[in-house]
């Protein structure tokens, strides 16, 4: 399963084409919208998002809420869009006095991407490079996502650090699952823990008082995967490759740690590596502890599936950076223009989508794709295995 998406953040809307969906899966549209919702929200976002009311229009691939095997269309509508229709307009001539994106902000894609297009306009650039396009993204991923309930796997995420103020965890590999999406969701930044909340929220005032901006991490976390997705025998097979490719993909991601992450550097192998025991009620092969977060030799192990992502300040500050004027070549203030002041909560929501198409896939490679009958029929059979080999 795969997706492209088009659309521009002030043109009239968001597309997002689905292939390789199978048939037979059932899609709720509320499901969709709730998600897209969830993506709006978050303490520090911008003046943007009251401006939108992100719904997702399907006009294709479902019928009677089921999938038929053919691409899912998915539209998101952007309100702001008739606040743009002359500076936007897909036709005719450039307006009289149209004020052009000269003074490019560092940290996002103005200047590079002006440069490796040659256009005299960053907002060219900024209209695609904008994280608006995560509204088309998370639309399409409600599809995944879907596909992934089916069988019984559910993926979500939590901030665990904005700024200088951490939800300090005790064995968060292993106790993430016990978090309810009404401890999540409830918190202003979707943090399960309401004082790790209340200092989260003081840190983006404090960014916001000086006009400046923040970043921050969270975790993505998927439960009831089986052992073996992904490979071990090539590079393209590896699921640690493609999770990371993926988390990377969006916009303002600079890190990615899967478990321990970083911290197996200062660590020895013993304090390390998850001890290998046999469960005798489940009949399976399972773990003393998830260091690894859920994956070894490039496939998951069947534990929770647990990545941790660091997202950088958003680009655009109220107290410019310095960068030159495109058009005079003089020293200038960045664009300054209405933005978020953290987007990290947000983020994590768009990282909980990219993480199930990675998931997806290393399902439907294994268990078929034509219909979900075909790929839960194959998947049981391959469960059965599972436990003879550990009977
Ligand atoms: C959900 C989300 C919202 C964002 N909102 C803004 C914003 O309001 N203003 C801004 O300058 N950057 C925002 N960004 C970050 C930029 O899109 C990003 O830094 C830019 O595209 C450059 O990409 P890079 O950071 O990967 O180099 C947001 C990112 C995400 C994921
Ligand atoms: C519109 C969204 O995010 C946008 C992401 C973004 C950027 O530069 O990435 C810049 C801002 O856009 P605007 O200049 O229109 O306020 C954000 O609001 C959204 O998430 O729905």
């Amino acid at each position: 399963m795969r997706y492209v998406f088009a659309g521009e953040s002030h043109g009239p809307c968001l597309t997002a084409i689905v292939e390789d969906v199978p048939a037979g899966l059932r899609v709720s549209e509320s499901q969709i919208n709730s998600d897209l919702a969830r993506r709006q929200s978050g303490y520090g976002r911008g003046g943007r998002q009251s401006i939108e009311r992100d719904t997702v229009q399907v006009t294709s691939g479902i019928r009677f809420g089921k999938t038929i095997g053919s691409p899912v269309t998915l539209t998101v509508r952007n309100r702001d869009w008739e606040n743009w229709t002359d500076r936007m307009a897909v036709f005719g001539e450039e307006p009289e006095g149209l004020v052009r994106e000269v003074t490019p902000r560092p940290g996002h894609a103005d200047l590079v991407g002006a440069l490796k297009t040659n256009t005299d306009d960053c907002r060219n650039i900024l209209e695609r490079s904008s994280a608006r396009s995560t509204a088309a993204r998370v639309a399409a991923a409600g599809i995944a996502r879907e596909f992934l309930a089916d069988l019984g796997v559910e993926v979500f995420s939590y901030v665990n650090r904005i700024g200088e103020a951490e939800f300090r965890e005790e064995s968060p590999f292993v106790n993430c699952v016990n978090y309810t999406p009404l401890d999540i969701e409830t918190s202003e930044v979707r943090c399960p823990n309401a004082q790790a909340t209340r200092a989260m929220i003081a840190e983006i005032e404090r960014a916001k008082a000086e006009r400046d901006t923040i970043g921050g991490t969270f975790r993505v976390v998927a439960t009831g995967l089986v052992p073996g997705l992904g490979g071990y025998a090539t590079a393209d097979d590896r699921l640690t490759a493609r999770l990371g490719q993926a988390l990377f993909s969006i916009q303002a991601m600079k890190g990615v740690e899967f478990g321990m992450g970083f911290e197996v550097a200062r660590r020895l192998g013993s304090e390390v590596h998850d001890p290998i025991v046999l469960d005798r009620e489940r009949d399976c092969f399972t773990r003393t502890s998830n260091n690894a977060g859920g994956l070894e030799g490039g496939m998951t192990t069947g534990l929770p599936l647990v990545a941790t992502v660091a997202m950088k300040p958003i680009p655009t500050l109220m107290r410019p950076l310095a960068t030159v004027n495109m058009d005079t070549l003089e020293v200038a203030d960045a664009s300054k223009e209405r933005s978020d002041v953290c987007a990290v909560p947000a983020a994590a929501v768009v990282a909980e989508g990219e993480v199930a198409f990675v998931l997806v896939n290393a399902y439907q490679e294994m268990f078929g794709s034509s219909c979900m009958s075909d790929i839960k029929a194959n998947l049981k059979s391959y469960k059965a295995r599972l436990r003879t080999m550990s009977r």
